[in-house]
This record gives C-alpha cells, sequence and structure tokens, in this order.
C-alpha cells in the first residue's frame, strides 16, 4: 500500500468527526488572523508612544488586554480540539485493528510475531494520532501564515517585503536537507522499537525459563544491544534537531538583523514609520518560521504515514471470518466425524504434515490418538477446529463437510483441553466462564468440583475471583490442568478434543487430573491426544499416527497383540516408567 493510500484511509477515519475539523479549521484560521493583528498592534502603540498619544496609548492598552484573553481562548480551543480529535482517531483505530486482529486466521499467527503486532498497536497507533492533531494543522497553517504575513509586508513596503524574501529559500533548503535526515533517522528508530517490543514480549513472557537456563546475562546483554540501537538513533535524532534549531536560528537572526537594517534605513530616510517598523520585523518572524519548519513537518507526517500503512496492513490482511463469531448457547447434536483422505501442509511448508488422514468418530466412542513428537496429532485437531484449511480430502460433521460451517458453529461442536492451558490473567470465574459467557456462579462452582479444583479454589483468598496472574503463573501445573478441564466442563460440548500435557506431575496431582478428565470423558464423545499410553487402554480405538500418517489402528489389546508401532511404543514406555520409579525410590 502506497503512502497515498495510507492518507486516504485515515481521510475516512477524520472524516467522521468533520465538525470538529471544521471548528479546527475556523480556529486555525482565527489564530493567523490574530498573528496577523498582534503585528498591527505593535505597530499602532508603538506609533502612539513615539506621537506620545497617551489616549490612543490607554485604549491600545485595553485592546491588548482583550487581545490577549482571545488569543489564549483560541489557543486553547485550538489545542483542547487537536488532542481530542486525534485521541479520538486513535482510539477508534485501535479498536478497528483488535476487531480484525481477532478475526485473523491461526496462520497470521504463526507468520508475524506477537511483539511486532504489539508495536502497531501501541507505537503506530501514536504516530499516527500525531499526524491527525498537530502536524496536520500545523501544514495547514505554517504555509498559510507566511502568505498572510507575505501580503501584509507587501501592504506595509513592498520593496523591503522582496528584499527580505529572498532568504525563504535558504531557510527552506536548509529545512529540507534536515528533514529528509530526520525522516530517514525516525523510521531507524521506529524500526528498533519494534525489534525491541518483540524481545521483550519473548522474554519477559518466559521468565521461569529464563531463570531456569540462567540467561540473564545473555539476555541483558541482547536488550543492551536493542537499547543501544534506540539510544543512538535517538542522539543522532538530537544533533539533527540541534543542527536545525541552530541554523534557524542563525538565520532567523540574520533576517531580523536585516529587516533591521535595512527597515531602519528605511526609517532614517522618512519613508517608513516606527511602528510599522516593529509591524514588520514581527511579520519577518511569521514568515521566517514556516519556511524552516515546513520540511520537519512534512518528514513527521510521513513517518506518522509509514506508521499507519503498517496499521492498515494488519487491517487488510486476510481474515478468516467477515463478523466476529458470537457464542452459540444451543450446543448442537452430533451424530459422526469423518475425515477422508485429509492431507495438509502448512502455509510455506513444504512438508506433508497429515498424508492421506481417514478416521470415523461415532457419537459416544472414545478414540485415541498416540505416536512420535511431530507426527501430527495435534495438526489434526486444528484441522477439526477449523484453524486451516486442508488441501485435499474432506472433514465432515454429520456428513456435513466443515468448509460449509459456520466457524461459530463448527466450534460450537468441540470442547477443547489444550497441552498448555491456556488460561489468562483475571479471576478463576473470569476463565471458566470462557466456556459458558454468562454462567452462574452455582455452574462455575459445579464445573470446578467435577474438575476437582473446587477444593484448592476455596483455599485460595478470594475462591473464585482469586487474580490468578499472567497464564495463570500463580497456580501449580496440576492446578491449571484441572482450571482447563473446568471450563471444558462448563461448555459441555458434544466433541471432547483432549490434548494430554506432557508435563510430569506428581503422583498425587497426577491423580486428581486424571480423574477429572474421566469424569470429563464420561459419556463424552472424545479425541484425545494421549502421552502417557496408560491413560488410554480403554479407549475404544486407538491411532498411532507417525510423519503425517495413521500407520496402526485398533483396541489396546489387538494392538499389543499385533506387536507393531503401538507395541513397541508401549513398552519403552513401561521400561521408562520403571526405571523412573526406580530413580525416584532411590531419592
Ligand atoms: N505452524 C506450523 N508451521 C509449519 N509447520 C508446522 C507448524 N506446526 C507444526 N508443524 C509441523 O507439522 C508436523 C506435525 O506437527 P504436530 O504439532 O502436529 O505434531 P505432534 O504429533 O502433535 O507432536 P507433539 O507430540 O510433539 O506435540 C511437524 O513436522 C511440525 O514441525
Amino acid at each position: 500500500m502506497k503512502k497515498k493510500g495510507a492518507f486516504a484511509r485515515l481521510g475516512t477515519y477524520m472524516l467522521r468527526h468533520k465538525l470538529i475539523y471544521a471548528v479546527l479549521l475556523l480556529v486555525t484560521l482565527f489564530s493567523i488572523v490574530l498573528d496577523l493583528t498582534m503585528a498591527w498592534f505593535l505597530a499602532r502603540i508603538t506609533d502612539a508612544a513615539v506621537r506620545l498619544d497617551v489616549e490612543a496609548f490607554k485604549g491600545l492598552t485595553w485592546f491588548g488586554i482583550l487581545f490577549l484573553l482571545v488569543t489564549g481562548l483560541n489557543t486553547f480551543v485550538s489545542a483542547y480540539l487537536k488532542t481530542n480529535v486525534s485521541a479520538k482517531i486513535r482510539n477508534e483505530l485501535r479498536q478497528d485493528m483488535m476487531g480484525h486482529t481477532l478475526a485473523l486466521p491461526q496462520s497470521y499467527f504463526d507468520r508475524n510475531h506477537s511483539g511486532d503486532l504489539l508495536s502497531r498497536f501501541t507505537n503506530d497507533n501514536q504516530s499516527v494520532g500525531e499526524a491527525c492533531g498537530q502536524v496536520m494543522l500545523d501544514l495547514l497553517r505554517n504555509p498559510l501564515l507566511a502568505v498572510a504575513s507575505f501580503g501584509y509586508l507587501l501592504y506595509i513596503n513592498w520593496l523591503l517585503a522582496l528584499i527580505c524574501l529572498s532568504i525563504g529559500p535558504l531557510l527552506f533548503l536548509t529545512g529540507k536537507i534536515f528533514g529528509n535526515a530526520m525522516r530517514i533517522n525516525s523510521v531507524r528508530v521506529q524500526e528498533s522499537m519494534s525489534r525491541t517490543t518483540a524481545f521483550l514480549n519473548d522474554i519477559l513472557g518466559s521468565s521461569m525459563v529464563f531463570k531456569a537456563f540462567s540467561m540473564e546475562r545473555r539476555l541483558q546483554k541482547q536488550y543492551v544491544g536493542y537499547s543501544e540501537d534506540i539510544a543512538s538513533g535517538e542522539k543522532k535524532k538530537a544533533r539533527i534537531e540541534g543542527a536545525t534549531g541552530a541554523i534557524s536560528s542563525l538565520l532567523g537572526n540574520l533576517t531580523f538583523l536585516l529587516a533591521l537594517v535595512i527597515a531602519g534605513w528605511f526609517v532614517a530616510n522618512g519613508s517608513l514609520e516606527v511602528g510599522a517598523m516593529i509591524a514588520f520585523i514581527q511579520l519577518m518572524n511569521y514568515l521566517v518560521g514556516p519556511f524552516s519548519s515546513l520540511p520537519g513537518l512534512v518528514a513527521s507526517m510521513q513517518q506518522s504515514l509509514g506508521a499507519a500503512e503498517r496499521i492498515f496492513e494488519v487491517m487488510d490482511a486476510p481474515a478468516e471470518v467477515e463478523v466476529l463469531p458470537e457464542v452459540q448457547t444451543e450446543l448442537p447434536g452430533f451424530g459422526e466425524l469423518q475425515l477422508a483422505e485429509v492431507s495438509f501442509s502448512y502455509p510455506g511448508s513444504e512438508k506433508q504434515s497429515l498424508n492421506k488422514v481417514s478416521l470415523e468418530l461415532a457419537r459416544g466412542q472414545q478414540m485415541a490418538v498416540v505416536g512420535p513428537s511431530g507426527g501430527g496429532k495435534s495438526t489434526l485437531f486444528k484441522l477439526l477446529l477449523g484453524f486451516y484449511q486442508t488441501d485435499a480430502g474432506e472433514v465432515a460433521i454429520n456428513g456435513r463437510p466443515i468448509s460449509r460451517i459456520p466457524l461459530a458453529e463448527l466450534r460450537s461442536y468441540f470442547a477443547y483441553v489444550p497441552q498448555e492451558s491456556g488460561l489468562y490473567s483475571g479471576s478463576i470465574r473470569d476463565n471458566i466462564e470462557s466456556g459458558k459467557p454468562g454462567a452462574s456462579d452455582e455452574e462455575i462452582v459445579e464445573a470446578l468440583r467435577q474438575a476437582n479444583a473446587y477444593e484448592f479454589v476455596t483455599e485460595l483468598p478470594e475462591g473464585i475471583h482469586t487474580d490468578i496472574g499472567e497464564h495463570g503463573s500463580r497456580l501449580s501445573g496440576g492446578q491449571k490442568q484441572r482450571l482447563s478441564i473446568a471450563r471444558a466442563m462448563l461448555k459441555n460440548a458434544p466433541i471432547l478434543l483432549l490434548d494430554e500435557a506432557t508435563a510430569a506431575l506428581d503422583n498425587e496431582s497426577e491423580r486428581m487430573v486424571q480423574q477429572a478428565i474421566r469424569k470429563l470423558m464420561k459419556d463424552k464423545t472424545t479425541l484425545v491426544i494421549a502421552h502417557r499410553l496408560s491413560t488410554i487402554q480403554n479407549a475404544d480405538v486407538i491411532l498411532v499416527m507417525e510423519n503425517g500418517e495413521i500407520v496402526e489402528r485398533g483396541g489396546h489389546e489387538e494392538l499389543l497383540a499385533a506387536e507393531g508401532r503401538y507395541s513397541d511404543l508401549y513398552h519403552s514406555q513401561l521400561e521408562r516408567e520403571a526405571a523412573e520409579e526406580q530413580l525416584t525410590t532411590i531419592a
């Protein structure tokens, strides 16, 4: 998308506030009138003083007081409306971006770093807000003020005005050179900030890992690199701004002296009044200012449009749903789930993660999927939940291909218990309630009881209202798993997708979790990814997946008797568990 496109898109947001912009336009034009009035006032009051005209001086003093009040009021309205409109637009952009981000498919999140997205929500949003307020109005005001001042200068003394104007191009050139440098540098700073946000997002979310692996020094060194990069960009910014300021002020002072000398000469030979000379000097300031600040403002605008592009890039990424799905309160009826010759590769990957997978899961059946890591077990779940589309073959529920089932309806068939418990900051109640929005306290408590979680919840200081921290960091692994099970219990969907956690729990915790899982699975159609083969011996069907294919299927006894892949996996796991038990006993 070109910057022009970004500008037009921003324009649609600005148009929603046309009334504020109309008032801002009036206020801005009025501020120019006030500036010119200031020059006129200085001329009049100086002339009154030179002529010792006390009456005129008194009148002008009252005018000056009124003028100051009006100017103050105008400045207040202008500043308030600029900040206000920019905050409104930033707020709308944030909300639209969030709405779209939530509708993006899983493949988008696979491709893009969450830290980069975060930076678009924060840094870029801030930068766009500036463009819609202060920067845009200054871009309008400055040239208008320069033209109006030049008109007034011409009116006072055309020859003097033309002489002074000759310095304008020099000022403009200086501004342009520094403006370009400023723009290039600010893009660099913005990129460094985005990289740093992504890095922080990664490490601050995994404090236990960096502590356990003693990564602190390495991370500190890495962060120092990122931080130095931002600091060096900001140092360069200070140098450029310093140089721009110095040269602008040098040229400004030069213009002032030039105006003073030439206007003084005109006063000396009687062709200009002293008051007009004072007005002239004031107007010169109004003319010089815009020339030097304009390129800097254009650079800021370009930078903000770059930020707008990054925001619209997210909003233009194809979404998987047009409207965010409503939670279906009525549970759908379920007969059977069928996969016919399903093949799938992740977007951008050459490797086939699923290869001609076929299976049938009937109502009330319990199916377990086992197999080595990377075999395709989780991928199977992701396709069922509609996170990705199949490349070939078909997934159907009750004979209906899932590609034709609306996403909200499709997801209402499943209660999902992920390997990582998938809890978020907030209270236990908030987390469990996501299983059934609007659930009563009694329903929440019942789900917690069923999931063997109620006891530990009552021991927490605020019961179900206790905040569990980021991703449930204030709870133990087993407690988190039981809350995740309670959430699925409350959803009570017809098919349970259970990705058994690999993390080892102590015996008591393991027993509680297993008990909760058994209750959850009771009378349900279930598809379980099992890592501990001891837990699935009663499953109706066990599938063994390897390299994206189902290499074996059957009941536990049947597969053991076949002495194939399942039997190997089973015996090697028994040996491992026996060895672990021995180690524990010795310890
Ligand atoms: N988002 C992704 N993009 C590209 N390839 C992926 C992605 N997720 C998984 N894969 C690949 O797909 C294959 C199957 O992965 P999958 O996660 O389904 O295995 P799994 O059987 O669930 O493994 P585990 O038991 O370790 O969880 C692997 O080769 C993996 O590298």
